[in-house]
């Protein structure tokens, strides 16, 4: 048995686009001196938050320490990936003092807590906490994430699939899996819309989780961290509606991800209107990704989370970077990816 304390780990959950990497952002940003490891999740190939997360320029949390796990979803490869990267950051020195693990939007935050039950991982490193993340302003609109009229449509198109009992068990098992419920975008919000988001999370809550609000992931990290749950030793008192089922079984076969490379020359507007478009015609959840703008040395981000659009030039693009314009789409099973690259103006990328 080590005689040196575990390493706190906090599970950051929540669907797709709620949040998560704008809270943790600005975690890194005011860790306050603490050494951070990141671990993070997509559910795609293309590692965009793991981007987005590295190069914010704190000593605290150099590049090295921001861990990408893109071959799918983290609750599904536990064994294969999320081991050995636990086993390889528990043995590094220095040790960090806390980890972030950024779940991918799709993953059940379950199967991950019970990795932390393993021998290897179980005398070094404790859960301290799981805060899933909420879209505040989506919930209050009457949409878990997605947008409803779409899955319609797909329903109909394919009555064989129940995305929206997916999208929805997976939203329950997040929250009855938290500590600590952040309830985000609250500045797209007012009173009547804070209200609605809140009544639309309150029964899947277990009785002590508390509920924070935020704009911009704008958390003190003294709320955040620290919780000391030691989850791993209360697995039991969290229901999943995927409990005693097999890894297969989770319900990600519901939901397609692919990658769109888009041409030269496209102007922010022409990709925020194609993009808008797609949205509308096909059960898209997510759009993410970086653009190469004609004549501008900075880098596009675009984000898309249903039918809300984003985009900022974050940051210039590096002198041996090649400049490409890629977007991450996720969406239903099924989603016709050779018509959404083309509504996009682009194609899919091998
Ligand atoms: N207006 C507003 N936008 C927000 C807020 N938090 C996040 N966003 C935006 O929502 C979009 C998705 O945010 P992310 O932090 O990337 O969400 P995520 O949960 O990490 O997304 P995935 O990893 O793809 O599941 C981005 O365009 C953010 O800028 C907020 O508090 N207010």
């Amino acid at each position: 048995m080590s005689t040196r304390s575990k390493i706190p780990a906090t599970i950051v959950t929540g669907f797709l686009g709620a949040g998560k990497t704008t809270l943790i952002r600005h975690l890194i940003e005011n860790a306050g001196g603490r050494r951070l490891a990141l671990i993070v999740n997509e559910f795609g190939d293309v590692g965009i938050d793991g981007d987005l997360l590295k190069g914010c320029g704190i000593d605290t949390c150099p590049d090295e320490n921001v861990i990408e796990l893109a071959n799918g979803c983290i609750c599904c490869t536990v064994a294969d990936d999320f081991l050995p990267t636990m086993e390889a950051l528990l043995a590094r020195e220095p040790r960090p003092d806390h980890i972030i693990i950024e779940t991918s939007g799709l993953a059940l935050p379950k199967p991950l807590v019970q990795a932390f039950a393993w021998p290897s991982v179980k005398t070094l490193a404790t859960v301290d906490g799981v805060i899933a993340v909420v879209d505040g302003a989506a919930l209050a609109e009457g949409r878990v994430a997605n947008d409803p009229e779409a899955l319609d449509r797909q329903r109909a198109a394919d009555t064989s699939l129940d995305h929206e009992a997916e999208v929805d068990e997976l939203f329950e098992d997040q929250l009855a899996c938290a500590d600590m419920v952040i309830v985000t975008k609250t500045d797209l919000l007012d009173a009547a819309g804070l209200a609605r988001a809140h009544a639309a999370i309150a029964p899947e809550l277990r009785p002590a989780t508390r509920v924070i609000e935020a704009a911009g992931g704008k958390v003190d990290p003294a709320v955040l961290l620290g919780i000391g749950a030691a989850v791993e030793d209360d697995i039991a008192s969290r229901p999943s509606h995927h409990d005693g089922t097999s890894e297969e079984e989770h319900g990600h076969d519901a939901f397609a991800s692919f990658v769109v490379e888009l041409p030269d020359g496209m102007s922010p507007d022409d990709i925020s209107r194609r993009i808008t478009a797609a949205v509308a015609d096909h059960p898209i959840y997510r759009v993410k990704g970086f653009v190469s703008v004609t004549n501008k040395p900075m880098r596009l981000v675009v984000q898309g989370v249903g039918p809300r659009l984003q985009q900022h030039f974050d940051r210039p693009w590096g002198a041996g970077e090649a400049r490409r314009s890629r977007l991450v789409v996720i969406g239903a099973q099924g989603l016709d990816a050779g018509a959404v690259a083309t509504a996009l103006g682009g194609r899919t990328a091998a």
